[in-house]
Order: C-alpha cells, then sequence, then structure tokens
C-alpha cells in the first residue's frame, strides 16, 4: 500500500526528473506530477540541450561536478542503448571556441566529458577571429522526444499525472505530505522568490545536414548544434526580458553571427524559430524547508533556477531533490509512513 503522498509541481525536464527519481526509488511513495503545461510546451522543450555548463558561485564546485556527472552518466547509458532515437539523447562532438583566452582553461566538467583537450593551432586556423578551443564529446538531450518518453517511465514506475495550475502551495496542503517545487520561472509568483529572473533565449531549427560537429563561442551567445532532425543554431541571452514572441532583429543577427562561424550555413533553411525563458537565479536552489500554511505543515522540497544549465544539471539536482525527499521522511511522524 502506497502511504505517502508526494507531489512534484512542474514537468519541465527538472519536474520531470525528479518524479522519476522518487517514484522508482521510493514505491511506497504515490507521486504526482502535477503542471500547467507538459511537452511540447514547456521551456525545456525548446533547449538545445547539449551538456556543458558555467559555474554558479556560491556552490561548492565538487557538488557542481557531481550534478553534471551523474546527468551525463545517466544520460550517455541512454544514448549508448536502443533507446536513443526515442528518448531523443546522442552524443555530440565539436570545439567551443575562444576569442581570448578565458582565466579557466579547463572546465570543472572537463573530466566528465569524453575527450576533453585543447584545440591545435591547426584546428584554430578555421576560426580566424578565435585564438582558444576546447575539443570535446558531449551528448545532446532534445527534451521534446526526452520529456514524452521520460513521462512513460514515470507512469510504469506507478506515477500518476495532472494538468491544472495552482496559485499557491497552500492548494496541496491537505492533499499530500511531501511537495516538491520544481516549478522553474513559476518559483516567482508559487513561493514568491524574486530571486528567479528570466533570460530570454531564441533559437532557429536548420534544415543544414551536412553540419556534424557543434560549434559554441564561448561567450554563450553564438551556438551551432547539430541534432537528430534538424541543427539548433542561437542564440541570444536577454536578462529580465519576457518577451516570448519571435524578434526578427534576433533571428537576423542568429543567422549572420553564426554563418561567420560556418559559412555553408547560409546554404541552410530555417524550418522554425522558438523562444523561451531560462528559470535564472544566481544559484539553483536544491533545499528543504518545512512551511507552515494554515492548518498544518508540510515539507516542501525546492528544485529550481537552473538558468542555461537545466537538461545539463537534471539528473544530478533530481538524485540530490530524492536525497532531500528521503529526509523529510525520516522526519515525519512514525504513522504518516508505514
Ligand atoms: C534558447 C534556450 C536554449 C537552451 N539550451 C540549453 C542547453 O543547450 N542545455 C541546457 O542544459 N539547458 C538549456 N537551456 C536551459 C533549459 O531550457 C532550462 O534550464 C530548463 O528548461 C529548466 O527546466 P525547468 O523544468 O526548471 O523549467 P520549465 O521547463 O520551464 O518547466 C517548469 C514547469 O513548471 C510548471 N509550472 C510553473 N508554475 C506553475 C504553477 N503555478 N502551477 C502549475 N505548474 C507550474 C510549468 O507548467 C512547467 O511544467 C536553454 C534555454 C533556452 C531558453
Ligand atoms: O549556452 C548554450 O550553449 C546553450 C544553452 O545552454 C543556452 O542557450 O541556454
Amino acid at each position: 500500500m502506497k502511504n505517502v503522498r508526494v507531489v512534484v509541481v512542474g514537468a519541465g525536464v527538472i519536474g520531470v526528473s525528479t518524479a522519476v527519481c522518487i517514484a522508482e526509488a521510493l514505491p511506497f511513495c504515490s507521486v504526482t506530477l502535477l503542471a500547467d503545461k507538459f511537452s511540447p510546451d514547456t521551456t525545456s522543450d525548446g533547449a538545445a540541450g547539449i551538456l556543458f555548463a558555467a559555474k554558479f558561485p556560491d556552490i561548492p564546485v565538487e557538488r557542481q561536478k557531481r550534478w553534471f556527472k551523474d546527468t551525463f552518466d545517466h544520460l550517455l547509458a541512454i544514448a549508448q542503448s536502443q533507446h536513443s532515437p526515442e528518448a531523443g539523447v546522442m552524443l555530440s562532438s565539436g570545439w567551443q571556441i575562444f576569442k581570448e583566452v578565458p582565466a579557466e582553461r579547463k572546465p570543472f566538467w572537463a573530466e566528465s566529458v569524453i575527450g576533453f583537450r585543447f584545440m591545435t593551432e591547426e584546428e584554430l586556423k578555421r576560426f580566424p577571429d578565435h585564438k582558444f578551443g576546447h575539443a570535446f564529446t558531449t551528448l545532446k538531450c532534445e527534451c521534446s522526444s526526452y520529456l514524452p518518453w521520460l513521462e512513460n517511465r514515470f507512469r510504469k514506475a506507478g506515477g500518476q499525472v495532472e494538468q491544472r495550475s495552482i496559485n499557491s502551495l497552500q492548494e496541496l496542503s491537505n492533499s499530500y505530505d511531501i511537495i516538491v517545487n520544481c516549478s522553474g520561472l513559476g518559483s516567482r509568483t508559487l513561493v514568491g522568490d524574486n530571486q528567479v529572473y528570466p533570460v530570454r533565449g531564441q533559437v532557429l531549427k536548420m534544415e543544414a545536414p551536412w553540419l556534424q560537429h557543434f560549434i559554441r563561442d564561448g561567450d554563450g551567445k553564438t551556438y551551432i548544434y547539430p541534432g537528430m532532425h534538424s541543427v539548433t543554431v542561437g542564440g541570444t541571452r536577454q536578462e529580465e526580458d519576457w518577451r516570448l514572441d519571435v524578434d526578427e532583429g534576433d533571428t537576423d543577427s542568429i543567422l549572420k553571427r553564426c554563418s561567420r562561424l560556418e559559412p555553408s550555413l547560409s546554404h541552410g533553411k530555417v524550418l522554425s524559430k522558438w523562444v523561451g525563458l531560462r528559470p535564472s537565479r544566481r544559484n539553483p536552489r536544491v533545499e528543504k524547508e518545512l512551511v507552515q500554511l494554515p492548518g498544518r505543515r508540510v515539507h516542501v522540497v525546492h528544485n529550481y533556477g537552473h538558468g542555461g544549465w537545466g537538461v545539463t544539471l537534471a539528473w544530478g539536482t533530481a538524485l540530490d531533490a530524492l536525497g532531500l525527499v528521503r529526509q523529510c521522511l525520516q522526519e515525519m511522524p512514525p504513522q504518516a509512513k508505514l
């Protein structure tokens, strides 16, 4: 019998990953995945989905390394299995190039990706504006395939799904024992966290099947990511910009910047244009608290604010959230657990 009721709020890559981790590891919990938007309508669905990260300032680097490595290893196993095409997860090799040598020449995740090395002078000749670069193989996880695949895995583990919008956690306090908040940018209103803010990103999907390698400018604004069915090119990083409509000025700028990196792109065809708002925060919030709601104290586990790195860190932070749910269970009175 399932007698601890857990609700995970949010069905982007963070919520679905977290819900799967809890449902598979804690079979005595009944787990509900609740969100107003599911795939294909979440921010996660439009992400390029490349595994890559910048360092958050106040989280121990060992913890960030673990988040990256846990996600990488989980997705690598999928990429190397028969599930790869359906789950939308593939290996991706290429270059990250820099106009100036960065202060940290080797990123913290260098040991987690495959075959990381500095580019040779010969390789850099292709990129005359750049003087330093990384060559390596990482993963690309296309959430418009991965999320439905993962939701299916959640249902197989006994999870339930509910589509609705909530205005406050209080609405859930009578029906659930533990609330797991994976609402991304929604946490601004849902838990009143003004530290989470939008960083607008626009990308294009292009048909250019001859491109096999990713190219990313280290400034994070210009990138070309070949995928399973098309090439994702971008991008923009516009802080506190809430516009969800496509900006044709951005489209022109993306095409111009990307064609400078890869001139053959001018022969590609634009298939679609997309805008998303990254749920950014100085550091992601992965922690628990006991919240006093009218008539009841409820355990809340937060897992949101991953900015431009939600796909990269999803499985790692979901495992941390699972650990926090286990701690909540230990703190609950015995009759509530069994
Ligand atoms: C252009 C672009 C490119 C990107 N590329 C990459 C990349 O290459 N690699 C990478 O790692 N990351 C990338 N990202 C970042 C990535 O998309 C995000 O970090 C990630 O999607 C965050 O996931 P999430 O689950 O927290 O949020 P979301 O996907 O936004 O999901 C939030 C969920 O919460 C639900 N919700 C919110 N409020 C409520 C409420 N009140 N009631 C009910 N439900 C609610 C929503 O409906 C939704 O289901 C990119 C982002 C953009 C915009
Ligand atoms: O920066 C990148 O290479 C892709 C990404 O994560 C984003 O646009 O948020």
